[in-house]
C-alpha cells in the first residue's frame, strides 16, 4: 500500500456523510436518552407499590397527571400515586417501573382518576434510562469505519451536524479497445459492447470512491496518453482496461513508455488476469487490468479494491480472506500457475461452503451472476469435491438455517 495514499481529511455534512470513512474518532455530546422515559404506553409508579399486586388482589393507585411523548412531567410522584405515560414520555420525579396497560384495570378509558395494578413489577422495569443507550463521551464513530444508517440515526439523535471523513478517491476509468461499443449501441460485425466500464463503475462505488469514466480515440497510443494525462489532474487513480498483453494493438505498455510512467508490475503469475500492470504516472496510481472481463473483475477485487478502501480510509481494506469447502458437482481439477475459481460461498451447518461454476473462463463474466468469492488453488495443487481451501471474499454470504 507504500504506492498509494490516504484522501485528505474534510468535513461534510451528517446526510453526505453516508459511505464514507471517518477521519477521526467522535465523542457522544450529551448522552442518549437525555432523560429517564418510558418504553411502554401505561403508567409510572413507584415499583414497591405494586408488590404483591395479582388479578385477584389488584392494588389501586391515585392517577395524578397524564404524561404524553414530549410534555414535561409537572408533579412528583408520592407514594400510592400513579402517573399516565406514555411510550417516550419523561419519567416523573419519584417513579422508578412503568406498569403497561396490559397489567391494569380500568386503564384504557384514559380517564380513570383510580388504576388496580394487576401484577407486579421490577425496579427500572419498561424504563430507558438516561444514558444507557449511549453515555456521554463514548465513542460514536471510530476511526476508519464506515459510516451507515445506523452512525446517521446516532449522529442525528445527538444533535452532531458534521463529521470529519476522508474525501473519498475519485477513480478515472477508461476502456481501451477499437472492437467497443457503448453498451446501448448495436453492436455491427464484430463489435462488443463495453461492459468493463459499467462493471469498473460499480465495483469503484462498492469499493467506497467516485468513478469517472473517460473515453479515448481508440487504439490510437497518444490519444490514450493525452487522456491519462488529463485523468492524472483530475482523479486520485486510474484504472484501463484492455490492451495489456502482447496483441498487435496492445498498446497500454507503449503508452507508459511514452507517459514515462514508472512501471512496478508487468505480470502476475496467476489466472485469470495474468497480464495486470501496475504503474505510476507524475504521483497517480494506474492499474491496467485484462480487457478480459472476468480476468478484469478478478484483478480489480485482488489488487485494485484493497487499494482503494486504503485511500478511502478504510481501517481494515484487505480482502477478507478465510476457507471453504468445495460442495458437491465439483470436477477435480489441477493449476500449473495459481488460479482463482469464482464460486458462491454459503453459510450451512455452521460452516463456509463454496459452489464452483464449471465456466471460468477470463473472457466469461456470466457464471459471476451471484457469485461472492474467489477460490484461490495454488499452483501445482490439485482440488476436488470436500476439499477446503483458502477463499477470498467480496460479497454478502447467504446464512442457511441450521
Ligand atoms: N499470445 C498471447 N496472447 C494472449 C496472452 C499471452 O500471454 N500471449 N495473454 C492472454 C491473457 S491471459 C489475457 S487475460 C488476455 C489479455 O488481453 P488484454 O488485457 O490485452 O485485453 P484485450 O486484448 O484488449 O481484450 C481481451 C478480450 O477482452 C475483450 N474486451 C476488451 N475490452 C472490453 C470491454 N471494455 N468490455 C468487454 N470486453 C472487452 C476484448 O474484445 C477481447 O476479447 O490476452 C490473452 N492473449
Ligand atoms: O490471465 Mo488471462 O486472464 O487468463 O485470461
Amino acid at each position: 500500500m507504500q504506492a498509494v495514499s490516504r484522501a485528505e481529511v474534510q468535513l461534510v455534512k451528517r446526510e453526505m456523510a453516508r459511505g464514507s470513512i471517518v477521519a477521526k474518532t467522535e465523542y457522544a455530546p450529551s448522552a442518549l436518552p437525555r432523560f429517564d422515559r418510558s418504553m411502554m404506553d401505561g403508567f409510572a409508579i413507584r415499583y414497591e407499590d405494586a408488590a404483591g399486586a395479582s388479578a385477584h388482589s389488584p392494588i389501586a393507585l391515585q392517577v395524578i397527571e397524564h404524561i404524553p411523548a414530549g410534555h414535561d412531567p409537572r408533579k412528583v410522584l408520592a407514594a400510592g400515586e400513579a402517573a399516565r405515560i406514555m411510550t417516550g414520555g419523561k419519567l416523573p420525579e419519584g417513579a422508578d417501573a412503568v406498569c403497561r396497560f396490559e397489567h391494569t384495570v380500568e386503564a384504557l378509558t384514559g380517564v380513570a382518576t383510580t388504576i388496580h395494578v394487576t401484577r407486579p413489577v421490577t425496579f427500572g422495569e419498561n424504563i430507558s434510562w438516561e444514558g444507557e443507550d449511549v453515555s456521554l463521551g463514548a465513542p460514536i464513530l471510530c476511526k476508519g469505519k464506515r459510516i451507515g444508517a445506523a452512525e446517521i440515526a446516532v449522529l442525528s439523535a445527538l444533535g452532531v451536524a458534521a463529521v470529519s471523513v476522508y474525501r473519498k478517491p475519485v477513480i478515472g476509468i477508461l476502456a481501451t479497445g477499437s472492437e467497443l461499443v457503448h453498451a446501448d449501441t448495436l453492436p455491427e460485425g464484430a463489435q462488443i459492447r463495453d461492459s468493463n466500464t459499467p462493471m469498473l463503475v460499480s465495483l469503484v462505488e462498492e469499493a467506497g470512491a467516485v468513478p469517472r469514466v473517460y473515453s479515448a480515440e481508440q487504439d490510437d497510443l497518444a490519444a490514450i496518453a493525452n487522456v491519462i494525462r488529463q485523468a492524472s489532474m483530475e482523479t486520485d487513480a486510474i484504472i484501463t482496461t484492455g490492451g495489456v498483453s502482447v496483441g498487435d494493438f496492445d498498446l497500454m505498455p507503449a503508452v507508459y513508455e511514452v507517459l514515462q510512467a514508472e512501471q512496478r508490475i508487468t505480470k502476475v503469475r496467476m489466472r485469470p488476469g495474468a497480464p495486470f500492470r501496475f504503474s505510476i504516472y507524475e504521483e497517480t496510481p494506474l492499474f491496467g487490468l485484462s480487457g478480459n472481463v472476468a480476468a478484469g473483475f478478478v484483478n480489480f477485487q485482488l489488487f485494485v479494491a484493497p487499494a482503494i478502501r486504503y485511500m478511502a480510509g478504510h481501517e481494515r481494506y484487505a480482502n477478507q480472506v478465510t476457507v471453504a469447502t468445495v460442495s458437491e458437482g465439483f470436477v477435480r481439477r489441477t493449476a500449473p500457475a495459481d488460479r482463482y475459481l469464482r464460486g458462491t460461498v454459503i453459510m450451512k451447518d455452521g460452516r463456509l461452503h463454496i459452489h464452483i461454476p464449471a465456466a471460468q473462463s477470463s473472457g466469461m463474466i456470466g457464471s459471476f451472476i451471484g457469485a461472492n468469492a474467489l477460490l484461490r488453488l495454488p499452483a501445482h495443487s490439485c482440488l476436488e469435491t470436500g476439499d477446503t481451501a483458502e477463499v477470498v471474499i467480496y460479497g454478502p454470504v447467504e446464512y442457511l438455517p441450521l
